[in-house]
């Protein structure tokens, strides 16, 4: 046998950071990191040889000296540090993942004013990078939104489709959507860790106006499929933000059926008297597609 690839690292390391401000405020980071290298280690897999193998548990304290030692925001920044400190302090590793999940931790308003020092978690949505650095091959960022669930109860449609002996599914021009948000936008690549400091303030800006654009874009267009509405999203990303070369976004379709309860009474609750729906776990749909620049 051969070991065709290899990669190791600690998983789920979960990190919380406070920030106490000169005006008396606190900020408050907490993310779930992941990383994984990759180099001259097969030795460990094929020869039971550890010699070159940087312990998992010492990347787990990695992350947290990183954390300590460097900003945690944007996350972009940090994930870019810390896989840049594998290239630079480990001849024998090669690459080094980063992946970060940010948590909201939201402030609170109390009494009409924000809250100095406290906050709520406003929905499982996740703000997420993923670093990767490669010796003498820059770092390749990717940041994006996890978990943002949102549902448009009318302003959907989806008809003109191929119909045939296997199809059941009517035409409608006006049903619920509903879709938990999991998209992503690919930086240029980055020659090393100076060129993503200049690039700071564009990340923060560039998640902001990506979750801006997926929002407005759900709720304004009458959407003839999450096909085209996901393209379009990324349509606008790609124009708003000129250092990334690519979008990606993945859908569910995460269904509501209607309810015929007509053997009732002859109760109407299909079609345009549909009020009452069967909201669906599984299955769903799944719409997938990566736009990149002309
Ligand atoms: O937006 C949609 N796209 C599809 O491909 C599909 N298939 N069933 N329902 C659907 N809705």
């Amino acid at each position: 046998s051969t070991l065709s690839s290899a990669r190791y690292g600690k998983d789920n390391v979960r990190v919380y950071k406070v920030q106490r401000n000169e005006d008396g405020t606190q900020d408050v980071t907490e993310m779930t990191v992941c990383t994984l290298l990759e180099g001259d280690i097969a030795a460990s897999w094929t020869h039971s040889d550890n010699a070159n193998i940087v312990a998992t548990d010492t990347q787990k304290q990695t992350v947290y000296i990183t954390a300590k030692q460097h900003p945690v925001n944007p996350p972009e920044l940090f994930a870019s540090i810390l896989s840049q400190h594998y290239i630079d302090t480990y001849p024998r590793i090669t690459a080094a993942h980063v992946d970060v999940i940010v948590h909201r931790w939201t402030r609170m308003e109390v009494e009409g004013k924000p809250h100095p020092h406290s906050f709520f978690r406003d929905g499982a949505e996740t703000r997420v990078v993923g670093a990767v650095a490669r010796r003498d091959k820059g770092i390749d960022v990717k940041s994006g939104i996890k978990g943002l669930l949102v549902l448009k109860s009318t302003g959907s449609q989806f008809w003109g489709f191929h119909r045939d002996e296997y199809t059941q599914l009517p035409e409608t021009w006006d049903r619920i959507l509903s879709t938990e948000v999991e998209a992503a936008w690919n930086w240029k690549t980055f020659t090393g860790l100076e060129e993503v400091q200049k690039e700071v303030a564009g990340f923060d800006q560039a998640w902001k106006d990506a979750r801006r654009i997926t929002m407005e874009t759900f709720a304004k267009e009458n959407s003839p499929s999450v096909q085209n509405t996901m393209y379009l999203m990324s349509d606008q990303i790609l124009a708003k933000v000129p250092r990334v070369e690519s979008v990606e976004y993945s859908l569910p379709n995460k269904h509501y059926f209607e309810i015929d309860l007509s053997w009732h009474k002859g109760l109407k609750n299909t079609g345009k008297d549909a009020e009452v729906y069967a909201p669906q776990s599984d299955p769903n749909g799944l719409i997938q597609c990566t736009v990149t620049r002309q």
